[in-house]
């Protein structure tokens, strides 16, 4: 009798599974848009992805104008009039004045409003005196001010024909704003994903249930809507699947007809009870399955038709590390946005790891501090558990160790990935 083959993926070694940099490279080839566009009001456009270039109809501000609350004036006439200006007319925001000034007259002006033709330097209120002799206003305004001074010209922000943002952008609080600053009351933006939200496991219950020995509550179901709260997503939640084949199979297949994406955690791995990747290979393709990462070594990416399938590991710590790093760019490519990735920078590690496993790219939950010397510094977790939501809690980002590494020596810089430059707020 010749011995089953062994199924524990534990005796395939990272050499064998696919590196992470190759599940990147799969993810960019096989990925493409797959939103439709439509045009919304500006004001519900917040974190939705642009289907059009915006650029800028003309000047942004339209006209040159104050700075400042103050005295407008002539530069070439300060040192004849030796600072004493007549004050000749009065312009306020949203009340230009067509009035050449009169040479030595100054305009009283206030922040915002429109230079009147023929000044061009503008003093502050508190630096000048005023002062009424024989009927007649003055005002002294004092040297020192440079030409220009105080006065904001027009398109300084933007000059007309400016392209300001790209289709494939996903927009924030202060794009809005800068297409506000252009007039324009409506865009054209790439419709939101339909996403299909799956939880599968037998011992899942969720919170509010009752619980008993061996039931789990699904915080997965929770971390992953929140983690998509401000991408352009419609989630709908299918509940948590039981561990049974024929169950997991209508429900990926029905899914699969009206979702643009079904997104799983748990039952990714190679257990009996795991039944992911025999539904997904039985009703369409798996590109990937099998990681030389940690955590997140399970992590599937396949189709089935034209509906994408991601399948997280259930572990909460591993679906969390899966999502960020494939998820959010998975979701951000088929929804327009083009493949985003997380931003990374270096900090001494103030903390040893003797003895890593190579061949695999590994992710510590990663706190940031200050050293004595107000220097930032990584801290690590210090339990690796792929269980601990503890650690994801208390965490501000992951640290990421390369696979040709063995070991992280105290003081050696280490990349950080903050939590914040991968959309976790
Ligand atoms: N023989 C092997 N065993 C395991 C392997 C392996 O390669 N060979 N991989 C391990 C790794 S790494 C991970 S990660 C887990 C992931 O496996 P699954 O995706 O199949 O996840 P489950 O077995 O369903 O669950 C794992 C763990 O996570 C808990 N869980 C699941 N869903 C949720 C949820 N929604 N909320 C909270 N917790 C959840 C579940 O109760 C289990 O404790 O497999 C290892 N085993
Ligand atoms: O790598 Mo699993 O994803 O650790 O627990």
């Amino acid at each position: 009798m010749t011995a089953k083959p062994l199924l524990n993926d534990c005796f395939l070694h990272d050499k064998d599974r696919l590196k992470h940099a190759e599940a990147l490279a799969i993810l960019k080839d096989r990925l493409a848009p797959v939103a439709l566009s439509q045009t919304i009001p500006l004001g519900e456009a917040l974190g939705r992805i642009l289907a059009q270039d915006i650029t800028a109809p003309r000047n942004i501000p339209l006209a040159d104008n104050s700075a400042v609350d103050g005295y407008a004036f002539r530069f070439a006439d300060h040192d004849e009039a030796g600072g004493f200006f007549r004050l000749r007319q009065r312009v306020a925001a949203g009340h230009a004045s067509n009035e050449m000034l009169a040479p030595w007259g100054a305009a009283r002006i206030f922040t915002g409003a429109v230079m009147p033709p023929g000044a061009d330097t503008v003093a502050m209120q508190e630096d000048c005196e005023t002062h009424r002799q024989d009927g007649e206003d003055f005002v002294i305004v004092p040297q020192g001010l440079k030409k220009g001074a105080n006065c904001r010209k027009a398109g300084e922000d933007v000059a007309e024909g400016t392209k300001i943002l790209t289709s494939g952008h996903r927009l924030k609080p202060q794009d809005l704003a800068a297409i506000a600053s252009t007039g324009l009351a409506k865009i054209t933006v790439y419709r939101k994903l339909k996403v299909a939200l799956v939880s599968t496991g037998d011992e899942l219950r969720r919170p509010g249930d009752l619980i008993t020995i061996g039931d789990v509550y699904d915080s997965n179901h929770y971390l992953l809507k929140s983690l998509t709260a401000g991408l352009p997503v419609e989630i709908e939640d299918l509940g948590i699947l039981k561990d049974d084949a024929g169950l997991v199979e209508r429900t990926l297949a029905e899914a699969s007809k009206t979702f643009d994406i079904i997104l799983t955690t748990g039952g990714a791995s190679r257990g009996e009870e795991d039944h992911m990747q025999t539904a997904l290979e039985k009703l369409g393709q798996r590109h990937m399955w099998q990681l030389a990462i940690k955590p997140g070594r399970p992590m599937m990416f396949g189709q089935i038709g034209n509906c994408v399938f991601l399948g997280l590991p259930g572990n909460p710590v591993a679906a969390m590390v899966c999502f960020l790093l494939y998820g959010r760019p998975v979701l951000s490519v088929l929804g327009g946005g083009g493949f985003v990735e997380p931003q990374r920078f270096q900090a001494p590690a103030d903390f040893e790891v003797p003895k890593k496993k190579p061949d695999r790219r590994e992710f510590y939950r990663g706190i940031l501090g200050i050293d004595e010397n107000g220097k930032t510094i990584a801290r690590k977790f210090d339990r690796d558990g792929s269980g601990l939501i503890t650690g994801l809690r208390e965490a501000d980002g992951l640290i990421e160790i390369p696979e040709d590494a063995t070991s992280v020596k105290r003081g050696e810089l280490v990349t950080f990935l903050p939590f914040s430059g991968m959309g976790v707020v």
